[in-house]
């Protein structure tokens, strides 16, 4: 114990040294005062970088050192090292060859900590996690590996899942914390997969689905830094709460440029604060809507009926005809270019021929001969068309530009005709605040119509060319004074240090390039503004959850299809959900995805997992919910109480049940929760729930991904069996039911086979 202390001691002294150095070259980067944009650019790029190393470096300090594994035959060893430290990022000595001192948790070497059995040791003697408390080592728990060593250390555990259970057991916070120190095998596996594609990762209830896709996004981030940095990771939770649930999971593993996000979060402009029903919310997410937006936009590339008359501000009546438009707008068609793309081409041929038609009138030989225009008389005509606001007016009726905003506003308003008319009916809604369901219909909009963007490509060409002869300047002086600045890469770095040499600098262009990268927001910051912005990798958790417009506009967000989607089908909750994996990918990537799944649950106590086991049953008798990994001895109890007894019935429950630590939750049906809040100290209704309370009020729907040590279902009648399903897994400890009306079917047959 002694000796792993001093370790830990040294290791915290250095990160104390590295993370006073980053500190200070935050500081000095700022404090650096050059002249010109250049040298502010560069000035604040390296202030910027400094300050994210400064925020990973306090992200870890918590259980900084967990792990140490032991080698048991000299051709084992790594490096000529007999043990290891694991910890939550690599740390090295402060000498000449800067020596590993703490090995990352990703890195190769630390594989053997997760992976190892008696059976297949992997060459370790033993294994040992380290139990800390602030920089106190508080417990070492030991695992021989090798059965013919006989060296003991007196903290061996003789189940070897200690401190899996001590985790499990432990309170929680409101907050999902990592698992680095207990990520088991089959984890790990998935954690680590080599698969570039989409891997699906499917499991019950408590399996560690978002542990997993979380310490995934940190293992890609280490394993894949290069270009993940470059193009961020996006991990799409179901709601706000949750993604607040398990925001600092990451922070802890030394990551913080990862995008979190919801669906409606993702499209740059838009805030979805509205609400829509299940129904409207069903229609609105189904594959069908692609289609029908595309009717709905090529219904604003209209022709007259008869004639169009505009009135030219010089040359009095021009006549758009029927045949005219249909011609113009064929051949606008032919491009295959989003609308506002196409437009230009609508308004060139509308132009050209409204211009021989002025031609023929203005110069038509009284006498049958030719027309008695000129080349500039008739260029003179074309120009006075073309500039008309007038023609401009008509052509805008007939193909008008629009925004996503505008458009799916105005289907909105009036979706009759488009869809059956019940359907029309559900999701009609004039003005209001946009829905999540919405975000997606904006985005297909927004690839429907194009953007116009002609005039901000040649301003950027424009840049570009002038970054260029800037460069070109840099480049002669440096030339001319050969003196070359070496950057000292970051201590943490464990990769080649990538220092601007000579031989880099290849030519202006490339160096203009180099500028034109140092935007100061980092990779994810850049992702959240940019609708258009190519993720490295994208996580989707409760990916049951999506609808079929949701996932287009996901894939359109990841052009390689590198994805990571884990879920439960058996939770799928709201209605717009598709069925099976291969249907909901088969569009995208055919059958070319892996699908692993994950069979423990390390959340719920068998005895409580038992009761939600049967009821998915009743409904599912295939199904197979994962087995729990402990038990508590704890039955969960139902009660039935009259209806003016219930809000203090709760009350008494919370009472009772609130653990002396960690948090308690109240599932109950929205429209109860104003009568329960008033009689819970502390609580009030919210929209959001707020997760850092001891007693937390929410609906089925919105415990999704939650846990609590325990929690007390109320009045479970109205629900469908998938949300009772979640609502029954999210205890770690124990559960209780109270009701007044009957209980759902499935609950009251499971309870009975009890
Ligand atoms: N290897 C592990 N070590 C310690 N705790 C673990 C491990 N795996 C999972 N857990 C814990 O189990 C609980 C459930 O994990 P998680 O929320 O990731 O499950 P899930 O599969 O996403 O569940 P659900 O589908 O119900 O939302 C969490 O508290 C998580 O920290």
């Amino acid at each position: 114990m002694r000796s792993e202390q001093e370790f830990v001691a040294r290791v915290y002294a250095r990160l104390g040294q590295l993370q006073e150095a980053a500190e200070q070259s935050a500081e000095s980067a700022l404090a650096q005062v050059g002249t010109g944009r250049q040298a502010r650019l560069e000035r604040d790029v390296a202030a910027l970088e400094k300050g994210r190393l400064v925020a990973e470096l306090n992200g870890v300090e918590n259980g900084l050192v967990f792990g140490r594994i032991d080698l048991n035959h000299p051709d084992n060893l790594v490096e000529e090292r007999d043990n290891f430290h694991i910890g939550r990022i690599g740390i090295r000595a402060d000498d000449r060859e800067r020596t590993p001192i703490l090995i990352d948790w990703r890195a190769d070497v630390a594989r053997p900590f997760y992976l190892a059995t008696s059976h297949v040791p992997m060459g370790l003697r033993r294994r040992r996690h380290i139990t800390m408390q602030g920089h106190e080592v508080l417990a070492l728990h030991d695992e021989i590996l090798d059965l013919t060593d006989e060296e003991r250390t007196g903290f061996e555990d003789p189940n070897g899942d200690a401190v899996l259970l001590a985790a499990l057991n432990a309170a929680r916070t409101g907050r999902m914390g990592d698992i680095v120190q207990t990520i088991q095998a089959e984890q790990d596996r998935i954690i680590r997969a080599p698969h570039q594609g989409v891997m699906v990762v499917e499991g019950g209830p408590g399996t560690g689905k978002t542990a997993v896709a979380l310490h995934r996004a940190a293992y890609l981030l280490y394993a894949q830094r290069e270009l993940l940095a470059k193009r961020a990771v996006l991990i799409v939770g179901p709601n706000p709460a949750f993604l607040g649930y398990i925001g600092e999971v990451l922070p802890s593993l030394g990551e913080t440029g990862v995008l979190l996000a919801t669906i409606g979060e993702l499209f740059p402009g838009v805030h979805a604060t509205g609400e829509d029903t299940q129904g409207a919310a069903e229609v609105k997410g189904r594959a069908a809507m692609a289609e029908i937006l595309a009717e709905y936009v090529s219904d604003h590339q209209s022709v007259p009926d008869m004639v169009l008359e505009i009135d030219h501000e010089d040359h009095g009546t021009l006549l758009i005809d029927r045949a005219m438009a249909e011609e113009a707008r064929t051949a606008a068609r032919e491009m295959r270019l989003p609308h506002n793309l196409a437009r230009p081409y609508f308004a060139f041929r509308i132009v050209d021929a409204l211009t021989e038609q002025l031609v023929e009138r203005i110069g038509a030989d009284p006498f049958g001969g030719p027309n008695l225009l000129g080349p500039d008389d008739t260029a003179q005509l074309g120009k006075d068309v073309a500039t008309s606001a007038a023609v401009h007016g008509a052509i805008a009726e007939l193909w008008p530009e629009l925004t996503p905003q505008r458009l799916v506003r105005e289907f909105l308003a009036d979706p009759v005709g488009y869809l059956p008319d019940a359907d029309a009916e559900l999701i009609k809604r004039t003005g209001g605040a946009w829905t999540s369901a919405d975000i997606p219909l904006l985005d297909e909009a927004a690839e429907l119509l194009g953007v116009d963007d002609s005039a901000e490509r040649a301003r950027q060409e424009a840049e570009r060319q002038r970054r260029i002869e800037y460069a070109q300047g840099v480049l002669d002086l440096s030339y001319a004074s050969r003196t070359y600045e070496f950057e000292d890469k970051e201590e943490l770095d464990e990769d080649a240090a990538e220092v601007l040499s000579a031989h880099d600098i290849i030519d202006a262009e490339r160096m203009a390039e180099r500028q034109e990268e140092a935007d100061l927001r980092s990779a994810a910051e850049r992702a959240a503004a940019d609708r258009t912005w190519a993720f490295g990798h994208i996580i989707v958790d409760e990916a049951q959850e999506l609808s079929a417009m949701a996932w287009r506009l996901l894939m359109r967000r990841s052009p390689t299809k590198s994805m990571t989607l884990v879920g439960d089908p058996a939770q799928t909750g709201d209605a717009a959900a598709l069925g099976s994996w291969s249907s909901i990918l088969a569009p995208y990537v055919g059958d070319r995805f892996e699908h692993v799944r994950l069979r423990v649950n390390y959340r719920t106590p068998s005895e409580v997992m038992d009761l939600a086991a049967a009821v998915l049953r009743t409904e599912h008798p295939q199904a197979q919910p994962p087995a729990s990994v402990r038990s508590t001895g704890v039955p969960p109890w139902i009660s039935r109480v009259a209806a003016d007894e219930l809000p203090a019935a709760v009350a008494e429950a919370v009472g009772r049940e609130l653990p002396e630590e960690g948090r308690l939750a109240v599932i109950a049906p929205r429209e109860l929760h104003a009568a329960l809040a008033a009689r819970l100290d502390g609580v009030r209704p919210s929209t959001v729930p707020d997760l850092t309370q001891r007693v937390v009020l929410l609906d089925a729907r919105q415990s999704k991904g939650l846990e609590f040590d325990a929690v007390l279902l109320v009045e479970p009648a109205g629900l469908a069996t998938s949300d009772l399903y979640v609502a029954l897994t999210r205890a770690t400890q124990r559960l209780g039911i109270l009701h007044t009306a009957d209980l759902p079917q499935s609950l009251a047959e499971a309870a009975a086979a009890r």
